[in-house]
């Protein structure tokens, strides 16, 4: 509202965070201020890191129950972008990145390979995908011979029997190059249930890499239309990938780079070390092409030497995440809204853009973060429990949830990041994070779409219709904040119901 004076009403943010309270999204408020374009007008492109533009702020954290190659496929897909974890070795993070980079389409299936001379013993194998693949090999890189359907299997007399005498000969299959579209149109022209999607790797033959089903093409086309996706300049999906910061992390990196990771996070949660700055060091200097992403930070004072270290951005957020016992265990850390905006003053002075790293459950906290100084959000908890992360549905007390874990569990830790916790010496473990279950949510390709567009509105009123202008008011100190009380936290919820059914959309 150019020309109109400011009357003096709220706390700008500078002295809202002076207080000395270690503030979080759920305590503070924006005051809304004045509309003058619609919400499709809002624009919420960004930067993850110095090089790295996308369309959608938004970031699938490197946990193994988050982010493998169907969550980056269709996080690049929505014009978001998926970290892959490292809790595995160093070949399978590599596979990972490929197949993910491998898609056009925004999922994948687990897919089962057989050679003819094997067996299939259990039913269970048809469990992720409509049919069992027989290859030349019996593995994913080797000429597609046929497919065993369940209901072939289900008839046979002997489970013994090898599957060279009862597969259907087949070898149909279409290009991973295919859009979603043309996958569609196949299947449809062609009156089939699935198809394989198949890459040609040059002198080295043809690997499998992906299959559609019709009931894909149903689901998908159900769901909205949803901007650009997140491309490289290879014109494959950008992926990002996760390493540590010991020794070993230095070869895990070259391997990552050959599969094409498009940039690294170097995942700690007290990323000021001496460890981390010479991995970043290293790193500049053998891959300078490379965006690496620093953290976890929560001050001033940690992303300066990062900064000054080189990182093109940098992950804030120290005990805030849903499945995070750090605060407890190690009484470090801080609130999440007040992180974000230190962190995010200071290296908006070097544009080091800032990604703001657990806590979200809903869409308000992303506008939240977002206002507050990120350019993306980082979530776990809130992608977790949909189709795209890994794991399977179980139902627990009658409801569909899937594993959601901390990567400081005991659990992530037995599994595979060890040298990092017993690392070398230390004999005592110690977790700063717990294994539990998220609700099943769907397809992010869904939820995702819906969060964005309540996202747009909260930057409508207030005023922002970019991250650029939500950022310009905040630091010019026209955007206004206030601290919710208890009882102001309580009355912005539903209350004073009987029972309610909350919809979102
Ligand atoms: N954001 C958060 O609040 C938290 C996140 N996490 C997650 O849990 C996982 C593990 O995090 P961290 O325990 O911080 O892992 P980390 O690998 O950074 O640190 C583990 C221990 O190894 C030490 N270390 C690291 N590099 C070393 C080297 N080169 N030589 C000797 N010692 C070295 C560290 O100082 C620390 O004591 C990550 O995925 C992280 O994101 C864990 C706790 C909190
Ligand atoms: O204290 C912790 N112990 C852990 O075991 C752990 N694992 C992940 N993280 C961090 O939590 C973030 C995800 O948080 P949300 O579920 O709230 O999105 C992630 O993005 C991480 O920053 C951990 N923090
Ligand atoms: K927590």
């Amino acid at each position: 509202m150019d020309g109109a004076p400011l009357l003096d009403d709220g706390f700008p943010a500078a002295r809202l965070f002076s207080q000395g309270y270690s503030y979080t999204y759920d305590d503070v408020i924006f005051l809304p201020h004045y509309i003058d374009f619609p919400t499709d007008a809002v624009s919420l492109s960004t930067k993850l890191s110095r090089r790295v533009a996308l369309a959608t702020p938004c970031v699938a954290s490197p946990m193994d129950t988050v982010t493998e190659s169907s969550m980056a496929a269709a996080m690049a897909s929505l014009g978001a972008i998926g970290i892959i974890h490292s809790n595995n070795n160093v070949s399978h993070q590599a596979s990972l990145i490929r197949l993910a980079k491998s898609h056009k389409i925004p999922f994948n299936h687990d897919l089962i390979f057989k050679s003819p001379s094997d067996s299939i013993l259990s039913g269970e194998e048809f469990s992720s995908a409509p049919c069992i693949f027989v290859t030349e090999s019996g593995t994913q890189n080797s000429k597609l011979l046929g497919t065993v359907e369940k209901s072939n299997w289900e008839g046979l007399d002997s489970k013994e029997t090898r599957v060279s005498e009862y597969m259907t000969k087949s070898s149909v299959s279409i290009p991973a190059s295919y859009s979603f579209e043309d996958v569609a149109g196949y299947l449809a022209k062609n009156e089939l249930q699935y198809v394989p999607l198949v890459r040609d790797n040059g002198e080295e033959g043809e690997e499998i890499v992906n299959l559609v089903t019709s009931d894909d093409v149903e689901r998908i086309q159900g769901f909205p239309k949803f901007g650009l996706p997140s491309l490289g300049a290879d014109g494959e999906f950008l992926v990002g990938a996760s390493i540590g910061t010991r020794e070993s992390d230095k070869e895990r990196l070259e391997h990552l780079v050959k599969a094409g990771v498009n940039v690294v996070v170097l995942d700690s949660s007290q990323g000021n070390s001496i460890y981390q700055i010479e991995m970043i060091k290293y790193a500049k200097k053998t891959y300078p092409e490379l965006d690496l992403i620093g953290g976890n930070v929560v001050t001033a004072y940690q992303a300066q030497n990062l900064i000054q270290a080189g990182v093109d951005g940098l992950r804030v957020g120290m005990g805030s995440g849903s499945i995070c016992t750090t605060q407890e265990v190690c009484a470090v850390g801080r609130g999440q809204a007040a992180a974000v905006y230190k962190v995010a003053s200071i290296a908006a002075q070097s544009g080091v853009p800032v990604i703001a790293d657990g806590g979200i459950s809903n869409s308000g906290h992303i506008v939240k973060a977002l206002t507050l100084g990120a350019s993306t959000v980082m979530m776990g908890s809130f992608l977790a429990g949909s189709n795209e992360a890994p794991g399977t549905y179980v139902y627990q007390d009658g409801r569909r949830v899937k594993k959601y874990r901390g990567m400081g569990s005991l659990e992530a830790m037995t599994k595979g990041s060890d040298a990092r916790y017993l690392g070398d010496k230390a004999k005592l473990k110690i977790a700063q994070g717990v294994v539990g279950a998220v609700a099943d949510k769907g397809s992010v390709l869904k939820f995702i779409p819906y969060t964005m567009q309540a996202v747009k509105q909260g930057f409508q009123d207030l005023g922002a219709s970019s991250l650029q202008s939500a950022h310009d008011l905040l630091r010019s100190g026209v955007l206004r904040l206030e601290v919710r009380t208890g009882a102001a936290q309580v009355e912005g919820g539903v209350h004073g119901l009987v029972s309610y059914e909350k919809k979102s959309f």
